[in-house]
């Protein structure tokens, strides 16, 4: 409810009108003027900045002189603030184009109380803060009682008054949340434009318009037109732009929402989810930095929207704080560089691999040893000289595991044939845990069984004695390297990379799936996995990483024991034993630095973009990462490429656990026009009947383009599209996307060669998240056809564009008289 209200807000925010007339931008002499005062007050700010590093210079030197002063811990305390300090001077001279940007003019608040920063904390205004109008004055009076200046990080004058508030700070909310339905205390809201040190220009909004309000005595200016329609109109680069100087009321509640549990956001195409999500981040670290910071993991869709968004948090003023990582980049080592087709995408997507790689993990126990075969036959022990070999390699498979473990203790030989070690294997594999994990368990039973077979047990009446006995068996056997060369080619350490090379061979991916997929799934699975080499090396798909990040789970680490040295008795005369190797003394150190390994895995708040992506599998390794984290999850089911929303909902049901949920829903479309989100609602109603689209906030009056092949013939279409992407390029100021289905990406990146590099060929999947200045869509049938979810995909096309959009039809669209393809008609 509260967000329903917080959106009729926002809507209202941005298409209010002014229904008194005080001096707004009558000419540039007022807003000269008002640049001036704000550029008085940014060099105010500046030279406190000074003040603040000198100030921190000075005591790390004086901490320096008098050496001791302080403990270690001071001092580096000390150190840390200079840094800090310069930090932030470095960052605001050469990087925030706009440190500062926002001011509100405040009527008196209800109760006179200052909060720590030292703003007044109420949000209503005081009783008496509104007069009655003097005689022949429309409306009522109001003095303004405070100014905040809002900017990215907070700055506080010689006397802890504020010069600036940081946007996260309690008192920065009416910033966001105040709308001329609900202005709280705020009159007059200000957006500041500044490149350096320099304002370069100003916004103004009115909340009470109706107001006559005075500043000093005289009365308050407005100069512009809002902010928000002057953020929106800017020509777009090939990086996001934070949003910091017009975010909305809807987005702010998502943004300050607590974080205690899981916050959920929806929202259509444009509606600011990934920007809300990045602001959100900002926003916690500002709550609670001992607990996020390092802490928070963003995972979004495609390296190409990483790579979009990853410049937002640094100008938030948060650098390094937050790894943002695609879902093919989740597992360290493993790096998705390639696309499977959508059919394979989605069998190995499905939560029916979990099942599958617990068999194949088991399976590939008895895949043939990778690298050098062992030197011997591999079975073949001996405790004793003079026991006799056998012919090395007899009663083995070929390239299989050893089928035959011989060893001569107590001068017989014993044997287990493979029938033996078959059953010892079975049952050491019993239960669920990583198999890695049951070798020492599987190391016991072979020893149990030879021990059994070399009448062992017999022998020895007296408990005490079978017991010694038994040590000693197992030690001499087991301290034999052809026992361990055994156990390597019988129990191998299994890699997940191992594991999913190994399904690349047809005819065992058909055994091990049995039952998992049928014949067909299998063959392909297996050919996908054929650009994979022996070793797992090669280049991987995105869908991949996520049955890596499985196979870990499953194998678990490799368990073999650590050697302990012995000790030579020498040693201990000499006292030499006390003499460690570099590797003894590391080895505690590299036990940390794993379990640190570990627990960085193990976020404390994570963030998933374009959610509704997520394949069960891939819901699966983003919560392995956060099993003890807060969420927020952002998506829109409208633009699903996932085949089987009911199998991700789960997953992610089983990802999120019973945490409680906040649910947010965004309304508004702050990146497509209204021409152009009208065509894509026809997709949408199409591929979600019922399904609300959301509204776009502002109108350009430019509408969609169809630009059909002149005479229809598909080997025109390069030249054709080629032409469509230069019309753009003369149109727009920014950026051009050309949007083709998968199969076409390479193709259509030749077809723009030599435009330049405002102009960008997509495939449709990697548009997911993006946005240009204007977009070419080329055969829209082609790309809902591509994939099961291929109308949700187009969807996500066509919102792409902040002002123009052409569609260009291919062969399958069947276009009517106006090059308007079928998919896109009433
Ligand atoms: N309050 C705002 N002020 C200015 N620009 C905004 C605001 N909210 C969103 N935008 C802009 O609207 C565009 C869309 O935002 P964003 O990419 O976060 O939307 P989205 O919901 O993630 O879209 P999609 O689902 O299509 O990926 C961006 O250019 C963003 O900067």
């Amino acid at each position: 409810m509260a967000a329903q209200n917080a959106t009729q807000n926002a809507t209202r925010n941005v298409t209010h009108e002014s229904r008194t007339a005080p001096p707004r931008d009558v000419g540039d002499g007022i807003r000269d003027r008002e640049i001036r005062i704000e550029q008085t007050h940014l060099d105010r700010v500046y030279r406190r900045l000074e003040e603040k590093i000198h100030e921190a210079e000075f005591l790390m030197d004086d901490a320096a002189k008098r050496g001791q002063v302080g403990t270690p811990g001071a001092l580096a305390e000390r150190d840390a603030q200079v840094f800090r300090a310069g930090v932030h001077l470095n960052r605001l001279n050469s990087e925030f184009e706009d440190f500062l940007f926002g001011r509100i003019d405040l009527l008196l608040g209800k109760d006179g109380e200052r909060g720590p920063d030292g703003a007044y904390t109420s949000v209503e205004p005081a009783d008496d803060a509104i007069r009655p109008g003097e005689d022949g004055e429309a409306g009522d009076r109001a003095e303004i009682a405070e100014t905040l200046h809002i900017g990215r990080i907070g700055v506080l004058d010689a006397d802890y008054a504020p010069l600036v508030i940081d946007w996260r700070a309690p008192a920065a909310a009416p910033f966001y949340r105040s709308t001329p339905v609900a202005p709280g205390r705020v009159v007059r809201r200000r957006v500041i434009r500044s490149k350096g040190r320099r304002v370069l220009g100003v916004e103004d909004d009115l909340m009470r318009p109706e107001l006559t309000a005075t500043l000093g005595g005289e009365a308050l200016p407005v100069v512009g037109d809002g902010a928000l329609m002057a953020a929106l109109g800017q020509a777009r680069g090939h990086t996001m732009r934070d949003i910091v100087a017009s975010i909305q009321a809807e987005q702010d509640l998502v943004i300050r929402a607590p974080a205690a549990s899981v916050t959920e956001v929806e929202g259509g195409p444009g509606t600011g989810k990934t920007a809300v999500a990045l602001h959100r981040a900002a926003y916690l670290l500002y709550q609670d930095r001992r607990r996020y910071a390092g802490g928070i993991l963003v995972v979004s869709p495609t390296p190409l929207l990483v790579a979009y968004t990853e410049g937002v948090l640094p100008s938030l003023g948060e650098e390094g704080q937050v790894a943002i990582r695609a879902v093919g980049s989740l597992v360290e080592g493993a790096e998705a560089t390639t696309y499977d087709e959508p059919a394979v995408a989605r069998i190995k997507g499905s939560s029916r691999m979990t099942k599958l790689l617990r068999k194949v993990a088991r399976g590939a126990l008895e895949l043939p040893p990778a690298g050098p075969a062992p030197a011997d036959d591999g079975g073949q022990l001996t405790l004793d000289d003079a026991a006799a070999a056998d012919a090395p390699g007899r009663g083995e498979r070929p390239g299989g595991p050893p089928e035959r473990l011989r060893v001569v203790a107590f001068g017989s030989r014993i044997e287990l044939d493979a029938e033996e070690l078959r059953g010892i294997r079975q049952n050491a594999l019993g239960g669920t845990a990583p198999v890695n994990l049951l070798r020492p368990r599987a190391r016991r039973l072979l020893l149990d069984a030879l021990w059994a077979r070399s009448g062992g047990p017999r022998r020895y009446t007296d408990p005490e004695l079978a017991a010694e006995a038994r040590e000693g068996f197992d030690e001499d056997i087991s301290g034999e390297d052809a026992f361990a060369d055994f156990l390597d080619a019988w129990w191998p350490e299994l890699t997940p990379r191992s594991v999913l090379a190994a399904m690349a061979d047809e005819k065992r991916l058909g055994r091990w799936s049995r039952r998992v997929l049928n014949p067909r799934e299998a063959r392909l699975v297996a050919r996908s996995l054929a650009r994979l080499g022996p070793d797992g090396q090669g280049p991987l798909s995105v869908h991949d990483v996520a049955l890596l990040d499985e196979l870990h789970t499953v194998l678990g680490p490799p368990a073999r024991p650590a050697k302990t040295r012995e000790v030579d008795p020498l040693d201990q005369l000499t006292g030499l034993e006390e003499l460690t190797t570099f590797a003894d003394r590391s080895a505690p150190r590299r036990g940390r630095a794993d379990r640190a390994e570990q627990e960085r895995a193990d976020y404390a708040h994570i963030i998933v973009d374009e959610a509704q992506d997520l394949t069960p599998m891939q819901w699966r390794m983003v919560g392995r990462r956060g099993r003890h984290a807060t969420w927020t999850v952002v998506g829109d089911p409208a633009q699903s490429s996932w085949s089987d929303p009911d199998e991700a909902a789960q997953a992610r049901d089983e990802a999120l656990g019973t945490r409680p949920r906040r649910r947010f829903t965004l309304t508004v479309n702050y990146r497509n026009p209204a021409e152009i989100a009208e065509l894509a609602a026809k997709v949408l109603a199409l591929a979600m009947p019922g399904a609300p689209s959301p509204r776009a906030v502002r109108s350009t009056g430019a509408v969609p383009r169809f630009a059909p092949l002149p005479d229809g013939r598909d080997g025109d279409l390069a030249h054709h599209v080629r032409t469509e992407a230069a019309r753009l390029l003369d149109e727009v100021d920014g950026t051009v996307g050309v949007v083709v289905a998968m199969g076409r990406r390479e193709q259509a990146r030749r077809w723009l060669a030599g435009l330049g590099d405002r102009v960008v060929a997509l495939g449709s999947l990697e548009a997911k998240g993006l946005e240009y200045d204007a977009t070419v869509v080329v055969s829209p049938a082609e790309i809902a056809d591509e994939s099961p979810a291929g109308l949700r995909v187009l969807y996500v096309a066509l919102t792409r564009a902040t002002q123009r959009l052409t569609v260009v039809p291919g062969e399958r669209d069947d276009p009517d008289r106006d090059g308007v393809p079928d998919l896109l008609r009433d």
